[in-house]
């Protein structure tokens, strides 16, 4: 039987997807839109302090299409908390202008397939902050996830270790040419969410990220072995642009 590999875990994670409804926004007066508006950017400057002391990150993005209108991104150490942010911005004004249209949960995860046995690399600073991070202010954003196929002989989770260990490297080292241009998040959610992986990609500029992910199809792991959902693309708002962006 094919051995496990060890994760390691970090902060918990929850893409939140919602779609503005324009159409009530728009009727909605003058007052009740600014009143809506300053709420939001509060609730923003809140968690902006959550992220100042260490205790989480967040970042919102304007999703382009129509799959959604915004996404928040949230990482905190405990589901919990991630179950009171979602709670808390429903009972928010602006909320109610909008429907939810996607969440994914899981958390931040780097496994143990490039480090030596015996060696514990868990406890190391670089490696908590990896696992605890605060997440990159980049332009863009990709959100999808993904499984690894249990089909007939394409069955990841029945590959020996070092099979696995080796397809791995390579991805790695595709990966490794996107230095400077992409952040990768992989988040796990085996138990949590529908798929295996949430993978998000930060970016300055959206081409590489398009280069990246076709590259990546040709990486074995990818190419015989990856399932992939739907993808999401979106663009940062930052708290003080989005008196901007809701502006009618
Ligand atoms: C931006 C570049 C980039 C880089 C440098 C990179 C490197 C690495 C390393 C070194 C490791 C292993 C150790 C760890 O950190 O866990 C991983 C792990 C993983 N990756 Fe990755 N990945 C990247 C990027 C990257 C992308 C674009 C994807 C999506 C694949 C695609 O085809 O669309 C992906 C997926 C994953 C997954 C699902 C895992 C966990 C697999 C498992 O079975 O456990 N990943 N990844």
């Amino acid at each position: 039987m094919a051995e496990a590999v060890e994760t390691m875990d970090g902060w918990y994670c929850l893409h939140d997807f919602r779609v503005m409804d324009w159409t009530s926004w728009k009727l909605a007066s003058e007052e009740n839109r600014q009143a809506a508006i300053e709420e939001f950017q509060n609730w923003m400057s809140d968690m902006e302090q959550v992220e100042e002391a260490n205790n989480g990150s967040q970042l919102v993005y304007k999703i382009i299409g129509h799959k959604a209108d915004i996404m928040f991104m949230i990482l905190r150490p405990t589901m919990d908390e991630l179950q009171e942010i979602e709670t808390a911005f429903d009972k928010t004004k602006i909320a109610s202008f909008m429907t939810k249209s996607f969440s994914y949960l899981s958390v931040v995860e780097l496994s143990k397939y490039m480090s030596k046995p015996g060696v514990d690399i868990e406890h190391k600073p670089e490696v908590q902050a990896r696992l605890k991070p605060i997440l990159p202010r980049w332009d863009y954003m990709c959100f999808y996830p993904m499984d690894k196929r249990r089909m007939n002989d394409d069955n990841w989770y029945s590959l020996e270790k070092d099979a696995r260990s080796k397809l791995m490297y390579e991805h790695s080292k595709t990966g490794r040419k996107y230095a400077g241009q992409i952040k990768q998040i992989i988040t796990g959610s085996f138990g949590f969410d529908d798929w295996e992986w949430g993978v998000t990609l930060f970016a300055h500029d959206p081409l590489p990220i398009k280069k990246l992910v076709y590259e990546m199809r040709f990486d074995e792991v990818s190419a015989r072995y990856g399932e992939f959902g739907d993808f999401y693309f979106g663009n940062i708002l930052e708290k003080d642009a989005a008196a901007n962006y809701f502006h009618i």
